[in-house]
């Protein structure tokens, strides 16, 4: 059934509102500086107008720990290049830690191969203090580089914080990576240790990992030293790593220490997370501690809502920046909640009971995994006690206004659903949602505080209600401090900056409504461009989505000589439907009644599986530039891919249509 776009379908009553951080925050900035910004819009407007203020007040109202007072709260307001607080020294483990005394539980794990686990704020301090111990022990101190591959389990988190507390850097990548993605990765920031399990299971097949690790160990020479946890095996035999060290003797200490933390810059880099682009190797995007320090703090606080009371879920895998994000729950003194293995195993309610089980408040996934549930027509509400559940909250591609609506017909009535929007360049979502705004079908609630989100025309003019080009026009304390290898900056210029100057170019197309809310419509160099109309795949897909008998789609556009272009559509049928004329027929007369007739697909072909990437997103642009006649090797690397085979028919359709 379709819903329209922007039906209010939800509202927080005034004790919600009363209730949450945001409003606390508001109240604290009338009494503490007189500035009674009472309703979201001049508050965001204020936040961003004066960003330095705004900041400062975000410093001050989360009592950053600073070994160093700050000169200035920015150096320039001109972008590439701001440097925020400077001469401050912080460190972001040592403010996770500011909850050391809260006697809720810390962290709640569960695995495929793990029964579900409370951790207590206790242990997970030792342990952090204990493996800090080792790895001064080995050697690694401020800048060094530690290179995780192991999934998101609880050794994983007291890994990343004993790093950061030591100033070194983090970077990760999930077990179900491919050698090459991961070589690519880790070559390029010379680790000195390396995290790692023997392997994992998925869908309930296991995956030995360590002949892998071998190889790519053999190609990383700067590694001197390898934390081994058996995760999949009790007799794994890591004995041809690099100076192996089991997990048991990394944390083991015979009387319990002292965490320390090393005070590094607040422009020093936190970790390194890399997006993989269409040429090359992967961008490896550097974020500073400082920075995400206080957007996280921001985002997890006021936008979520979270604080020593919330349970935080989001699933993720390691690979991708909602672990980090889900790893800055910890700063509210949140439990974080973390699952390893597949959505949907033993079957597709498998989430929705891990739901109940865990007592979450904050469920976190992607979109894909909501329509999915929707599809699959699962009615979690009447199955599962989610008494305890506040907030649903989906990225990874635009949640399409049915999704909304079925949060609220088959999951919880009195809800609050968050759709949000940001990415790995930023390491956290600038769209998001406020427990104070009402929740619109398909929107997505608000722009964050103190992201000067714009919708831009190719001119450079701001538009409002007309889809544009998503623009970030002053700085954002998360924006990377620089790429890994790219002494003179311009990798970096290039991929946010030349499109405007000295505006972040984030590469979407969002529409901002006048109420402050947006609606997201895809990637900008994906959109379907048919006759000077552009419109974002997204709308195509949820224009298909509603016929009942399709599980998934895909459309590309094929610019052609003659300024033409032919879109082709991919379809997957659910459950092996049989891919008939009428289904072929509904599909037609939904993109042209839903989006316009010239959007009817040129082409429709039925196949098997999408090509996706291991967060579980489409791959529209390489695709592309397959059926336009590029190899495979020029475009990506299928080790980044969930499903490689899947792209195999793309291969052998361009070699059909190039010959
Ligand atoms: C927050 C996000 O934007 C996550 C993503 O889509 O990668």
């Amino acid at each position: 059934m379709k819903v329209e776009e922007g039906t209010l379908l939800w509202e927080p009553n005034e004790q919600q509102i009363k209730q949450s951080n945001m409003y606390a925050y508001q109240q604290w900035l009338a009494e503490k500086k007189q500035l009674h910004l009472n309703d979201y819009a001049s508050l965001w407007k204020w936040s961003v107008d004066d960003i330095t203020s705004f900041w400062e007040t975000i410093w001050e109202y989360f009592n950053v720990i600073s070994h160093h007072p700050y000169q200035h709260v920015l150096s320039s307001t001109s972008m590439p290049g701001t440097r925020w607080f400077k001469e401050a020294k912080v460190n972001y483990a040592e403010h996770v830690f500011k909850h050391k005394n809260n006697s809720n539980p810390a962290i709640i794990h569960a695995s495929e191969t793990r029964e579900m686990q409370e951790i207590s704020w206790k242990q997970l301090y030792q342990d952090t203090a204990a493996l800090q111990q080792t790895l001064k022990n080995i050697g690694v101190t401020k800048g060094d580089r530690v290179a995780s591959y192991a999934p998101n389990i609880y050794e994983t988190i007291v890994a990343f914080l004993a790093t950061s507390s030591l100033g070194a850097i983090w970077s990760s990548a999930s077990p179900d990576f491919g050698k090459q993605s991961v070589i690519e990765r880790f070559q390029q920031i010379e680790p000195k240790v390396m995290i790692t399990i023997d392997g994992y299971q998925y869908g309930g097949k296991s995956f030995n990992r360590i002949a892998i690790i071998e190889e790519i160990q053999s190609t990383i020479p700067s590694l001197e030293a390898t934390i081994t946890i058996p995760y999949l095996y009790d007799d794994a035999d890591f004995s041809n790593l690099k100076r192996p060290i089991t997990w048991t003797d990394a944390v083991h200490a015979s009387k319990p220490l002292e965490l320390t933390y090393t005070p590094v810059g607040f422009n020093d880099p936190l970790w390194v997370l890399y997006s993989s682009g269409t040429t090359g190797k992967p961008k490896a995007i550097v974020h500073s501690q400082g920075g995400m320090l206080l957007e996280h703090l921001k985002s997890t606080h006021l936008h979520l809502d979270l604080d020593k009371d919330s349970r935080f879920f989001w699933f993720t895998t390691t690979g991708w920046m909602m672990w980090n994000f889900l790893v800055g729950g910890l700063l509210t003194g949140s439990c974080i909640i973390l699952y390893d293995g597949s959505p949907t195993y033993p079957d597709e309610r498998y989430l929705w009971k891990f739901a109940e089980d865990t007592k979450m408040t904050v469920f976190g996934t992607s979109a894909s995994f909501l329509t999915s549930s929707m599809k699959k027509d699962i009615h979690p509400g009447e199955e599962f006690d989610l008494s305890n559940l506040k907030n649903i909250s989906s990225t990874g591609s635009p949640l399409p206004p049915e999704g909304f609506q079925w949060c609220y017909t088959h999951v919880k009535k009195d809800i609050w659903v968050s759709s949000v929007s940001g990415g790995t360049d930023v390491c956290t979502a600038f769209l998001l949602g406020s427990p104070t705004l009402p929740v619109y079908a398909g929107e997505l609630q608000c722009s964050g505080l103190g992201a000067k989100v714009e919708s831009y025309d190719p001119n450079g003019n701001s538009l409002v209600n007309e889809i544009g080009e998503l623009v970030l026009t002053k700085p954002f304390p998360c924006m990377p401090i620089f790429f890994w290898n790219d002494d003179d900056g311009m990798r970096m210029y290039h991929s946010y900056f030349d499109t405007y100057r000295g505006v972040w170019c984030h590469g979407d197309y969002i529409k901002i409504t006048e109420k402050g809310t947006s609606i997201i419509y895809g990637r900008s160099d994906a959109t379907i461009n048919r006759g000077g109309i552009r419109i974002g795949t997204s709308e195509i897909y949820r224009a298909v989505d509603q016929i009942e008998e399709v599980e998934d789609s895909l459309m590309i556009d094929l610019p052609q000589p003659n300024g033409d272009s032919i879109t082709p559509l991919f379809v997957v049928m659910k459950d092996r439907k049989p891919f008939t004329d009428e289904v072929k027929r509904s599909i037609k007369n939904n993109l042209r009644t839903h989006c316009s007739p010239r959007h009817v697909p040129t082409h429709m072909f039925e196949v098997k599986e999408l090509p996706k990437t291991l967060n579980g997103k489409k791959i529209e642009v390489p695709i592309k530039k397959i059926l336009m006649g590029a190899s495979i090797e020029q475009v990506m690397n299928k080790g980044s891919l969930i499903n490689e085979s899947a792209i195999e028919y793309f291969i052998n359709l361009a070699k059909e249509w190039n010959k």
